[in-house]
């Protein structure tokens, strides 16, 4: 046999290659057309699956060309992976509405992923992690104090201290000059706006991605250490250039990643990483900071002093997990801490999407100033508590409808975890589910004139009633950190309309569109802030 191969000239070798690769084809399409359960969707290729005609980006292929061309149920590869797309009510509810672990047949975020697995995400964290024991601990910790009403209440204090910041800068630039026509760029603003508020939010420390960002765009630099500037502007540009790239690691098959696009995914990788070992000085040096305290110090309730004392002789009771009793390691609170901050990141989007709209619509927008000035008079800088937010149904309308014609999270997913029938097929444990959320808040079954914008729509109707509009999942695994952003949201647009107005550059501007690692994005958005005459 060793003789044999020796003697194989170059002709031998192309035509036992070809045999080989032909070989593997037929099996390939063989499996294919005998496959179970047949779904419509376009026919792949061997090892890359539908990557070449679909791209990475889930998003934008699965709500915009997979469900009109092949209706609510279709299938599609990513590599070997399969994947089914759902976009019926029925079946999207079926997956998101089941509220206790026991009964869910949809626990799982991913089944095995090689991209996730190399990132560390799989047996830790929240999102991505299925090891369903360490996820309801740390599932747990987080909806106690991302949703309790003390946390929320604290946290208006940071978003108002943000605001004031952000205004100073815009200032600066001159937006206060009467008739100044200084352009805004909305998506830059608020994704350093955001990102510094997540950070401040999670980490307790303060975050300098605005004043960096506001050195690079102008001349008048500020007082700040070059060091600090540095430090946010980076971290958030690698966590932007991450998150970018998360498609590519999640769907291209490693065999690809790590030889043809070898060079990029370590970049990628090392970035990840990179943010890691960030997000890791801090936390060893928050426990240092809460070593030094005297053990009878009153912590204060941020979320990273809560994950470092629960279960130690400085919790103070407020997280209870139940019969878990060992404290989290560092490793796992960076794990959290970097999905907690990707989070942040629909935030971002959702801001620039919200003061486009309101541009385009200066009606909604005048109605919603009225109500702002109703609830809080006519006032540069208001005091927001909690309870008033509660007053401010019009602007929570102006929220809904913004995140239903224009979801910064289009489509989601869910694995099962036993055998499940959807559509009329059954499903074995671990099939991926993609649902499309921007196609049922967008259905003309389900929505008046669902093209045009109309808070009035969730003005008088109680929300469970609409059940086609998604915007956080739901059930069992409901995005933790829902009531947070409805409440900076909210704030933001208070302290904004209570000092300013606003004016797009041109009249009736198109909102572009992006996507960025499974977030659709505001591309460009350019305005004039105008300070208010009081
Ligand atoms: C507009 C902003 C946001 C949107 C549209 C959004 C949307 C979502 C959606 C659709 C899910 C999947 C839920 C499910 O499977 O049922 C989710 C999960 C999650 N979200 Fe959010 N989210 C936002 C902001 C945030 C923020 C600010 C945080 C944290 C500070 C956060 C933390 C999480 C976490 C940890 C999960 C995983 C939950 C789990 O798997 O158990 N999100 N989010």
């Amino acid at each position: 046999m060793v003789q044999l191969y020796l003697n194989m000239n170059t002709i031998d070798w192309i035509m036992v290659s070809s045999l080989v690769i032909g070989a593997y084809v037929l099996r390939y399409y063989y499996n294919y057309f005998t496959r179970k359960n047949p779904l419509p969707g376009p026919i792949p290729f061997p090892i890359v699956g539908n990557l070449l005609q679909l791209g990475i980006d889930i998003s934008k292929m699965m709500a915009r060309y997979l469900d009109s061309k092949y209706g609510n149920i279709s299938e599609a590869y990513f590599g070997s992976h399969r994947s089914i797309f759902v976009s019926g009510l029925d079946d999207v509810e079926k997956i998101y509405s089941p509220t206790s672990i026991k009964f869910n047949s949809f626990m799982h975020r991913f089944s095995t992923n090689e991209g996730i697995s190399e990132l560390g995400l799989e047996k830790s964290g929240v999102m991505f992690n299925r090891d369903l024991k360490d996820w309801s601990i740390n599932r747990r910790m987080l909806t106690q104090t991302l949703m309790s009403t003390v946390f929320l209440r604290n946290n208006i204090k940071l978003i108002e201290k943000n605001c004031d910041d952000l205004f100073q800068y815009w200032d600066l630039i001159g937006v206060t000059v009467h008739d100044n026509r200084t352009v805004i760029e909305v998506p830059n603003w608020m994704r350093v706006f955001s990102n510094d508020l997540i950070l401040e939010t999670i980490m307790n420390k303060k975050s300098y991605a605005k004043a960096s960002y506001f050195n690079h765009i102008t001349d008048k630099k500020l007082d700040i250490p070059q060091h600090l500037l540095k430090q946010s502007g980076d971290l958030i540009e690698n966590l932007y250039v991450a998150l970018k790239s998360g498609m590519f690691i999640i769907n291209v098959p490693g065999c690809i990643r790590h030889t043809i696009f070898k060079y990029f995914n370590d970049m990628i990788v090392g970035l990840f990483y990179g943010v890691e070992d960030v997000i890791d000085k801090r936390v060893k040096e928050r426990r240092q900071e809460i070593e030094s305290m005297p053990v009878e110090t009153e912590l204060p309730s941020d979320l990273l002093t809560l994950m470092i004392t629960t279960n130690t002789s400085r919790d103070q009771n407020k997280v209870r997990l139940g019969e878990y009793s060992e404290p989290l390691s560092d490793s796992s609170i960076c794990k959290i801490i970097v999905e907690l901050i990707v989070g942040g990141n629909s935030t971002t989007a959702s801001l620039s999407f919200i003061l486009a709209y309101l541009c385009n619509h200066p009606k909604v927008k005048d109605r919603l100033v009225k109500e702002i000035e109703q609830v809080y008079g006519v006032n540069l800088s208001p005091t927001i508590t909690f309870e008033s937010l509660d007053k401010l149904r019009y602007c929570e309308a102006v929220l809904h409808e913004t995140a239903r014609i224009c979801p910064t999270i289009e489509v989601f997913f869910r694995t099962s975890s036993n055998r499940v029938e959807l559509c009329g097929y059954t499903f074995e444990p671990n099939t991926l589910f993609w649902t499309n959320f921007y196609r049922l808040n967008n259905h003309e079954n389900y929505w008046v004139e669902p093209e045009v914008f109309n808070p009035d729509r969730f003005l008088n109707n109680d929300l469970k009633k609409l059940k086609a509009y998604y915007q956080f999942g739901g059930g069992v695994r409901h995005c933790p950190g829902r009531f947070l952003v409805m409440i900076q949201l909210k704030t933001f647009l208070v302290r904004f309309f209570s000092k300013y107005d606003i004016e797009s550059t041109v009249s009736n501007q198109s909102i572009i569109k992006g996507f960025v690692g499974g977030i659709t994005n505001c591309e460009k958005f350019d305005v004039y802030i105008k300070p208010k005459k009081i």
